[in-house]
């Protein structure tokens, strides 16, 4: 089978593990399979041929996020073993809005949608290759929805579900059962997720669906559709939801979520992230999240086990999606910042953005001017008090954009690339000063 030709924008090689014959031995062996239609079937279909497949995105939000990540390595992965993807961006789906088990959602309006479309696309497309005999390709399910009657969608869509599986749904039941209740709207999401299936599948021989495990009745409504009115067999995954060990919720940092956006969640903070990964999630976050091979990961999993105190597996996994997500060149900044905040660098080098972007995830002060090192050890909560802070600049423990401070009068003034100050206190606490 031919390989994508191209190495898309992000800037790993990812060279596809030789021990794996195939494909779906490498998702199951990641972790990747959570539930799906028949496995025999859908094991000989990914090693027969170059398939098409399919997965959507909601413009729900200006970004996609990480959970969306993993369906984004997952299209990466399917088409460097030879397959060929079709990104959906959902212009009509985002109008109308996937049911939440919780609340109905708030519309929002066509200008929104609109943008974050426009958005949405230009990430999935930096995931893919455009290039090849297996490009792929972009597609939004607003061009065969909107010119539709509701006439005709009742007809010849509607015609075809059945009210008394809709409802078994999750996502429906759940909502069915709430106070909340469901609109006419949300319910009939279904319909237009198995709709784009069937025309994906008319249009272009798409086979097969993949997507988060909450998805699984969406999945599902396309393989009933297509099976109903082309009597054909076609298929659907879908991913596991990735959950932490310790029971906190993924993807959050302090209770944001963590986007893919650079403007709206920087690459210092997304290392930050993964950097901070439980030992015991490491493992399975490296299979997923990475293309390091089958051996690259045994080997962290002994590295976990036998010196978990280097982190040098949280260390490659940070790298590694960082990488992925705002290319080498922003990785490789985060990385020097990250070093050298924490005292193995130079903090003169770094670049000013990437800076300023890490003292952002810092405590940190502003002010006009520079200020006496006495004030901003207060200002930036380092300390409680101006006596405490005298105290431990005569005990020697403080350090001013990495030159240590004896000094109370000592003017933190700004001088790093971006008009910033860093201070230390101690080995390990750390605070920014923004001047100007
Ligand atoms: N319902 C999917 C997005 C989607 C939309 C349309 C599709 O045809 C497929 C997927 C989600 O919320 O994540």
């Amino acid at each position: 089978m031919k390989r994508v030709s191209a190495t898309p924008v992000s800037a790993l090689a990812p060279a596809n593990d030789p021990s794996f014959e195939n494909v779906w031995d490498e998702i199951v062996w990641r972790g990747l399979v959570h539930v799906s239609t028949d496995q025999e079937a859908l094991r000989a279909l990914l090693s027969e041929g170059s398939i098409t497949y399919y997965c959507g995105f909601d413009p729900t939000a200006p970004s996609l996020h990480l959970g969306n990540l993993v369906q984004l390595l997952l299209m990466r992965r399917l088409q460097l073993a030879g397959h060929s993807p079709l990104g959906l961006v959902g212009g009509s789906t985002g109008l109308i809005g996937d049911p939440r088990p919780t609340a109905e959602r708030v519309l929002n309006t066509r200008e929104t949608v609109e943008e974050w479309v426009s958005r949405l696309r230009a990430q999935v497309e930096r995931f893919l290759s455009f290039e090849g005999d297996n490009a792929a390709r972009m597609v939004n399910n607003l061009d065969w929805t909107a010119p539709m009657s509701a006439i005709d969608f009742l007809r010849e869509i509607g015609k075809h579900f059945r009210v008394g599986t809709m409802i078994k749904k999750d996502a429906v039941s759940a909502r069915l059962n709430s106070d909340a209740g469901i609109s006419y709207t949300e319910f009939s999401y279904q319909i237009l997720q198995g709709m784009d299936f069937l025309e994906l599948h008319r249009s272009y021989g798409c086979v097969l669906q993949t997507g988060g495990s909450d998805q699984w009745g969406n999945l599902t409504s396309g393989t009933d559709l297509i099976h109903r009115v082309e009597g054909t067999s076609v298929h659907a995954i879908g991913t596991p939801l990735i959950t932490n060990t310790d029971g906190t919720k993924f993807g959050k940092s302090e209770g944001n979520a963590i986007w893919l956006d650079a403007e709206m969640c920087s690459p210092y903070r997304m290392y930050q992230f993964w950097l901070s990964t439980a030992d015991a999630d490491v493992i399975s976050r490296l299979k997923v999240f990475t293309f390091l091979t089958r051996d690259e990961i045994a080997e962290y999993e002994r590295l976990v086990e036998t010196e978990p105190f280097r982190r040098a597996a949280q260390r490659r996994l940070a790298l590694e999606v960082t990488t992925t997500v705002h290319g080498h060149d922003a990785a490789l900044a985060v990385v020097a910042a990250s070093d050298a905040l924490f005292g193995q660098g130079d903090l003169t080098s770094l670049d000013a953005a990437t800076l300023r972007s890490a003292l952002e995830e810092l405590p940190h002060a502003r002010t006009a001017d520079g200020i006496p090192i006495v004030q901003a050890l207060v200002e930036t909560g380092l300390v409680s008090s101006l006596s405490e802070a005298r105290r431990a600049i005569a005990q020697g423990g403080v350090v001013v954009d990495g030159e240590k401070v004896a000094d109370e009068g000592h003017i933190v003034a700004g001088s790093l690339p971006g008009g910033v100050s860093v201070v230390r206190r101690g080995k390990k606490t750390l605070a920014g000063v923004f001047v100007g």
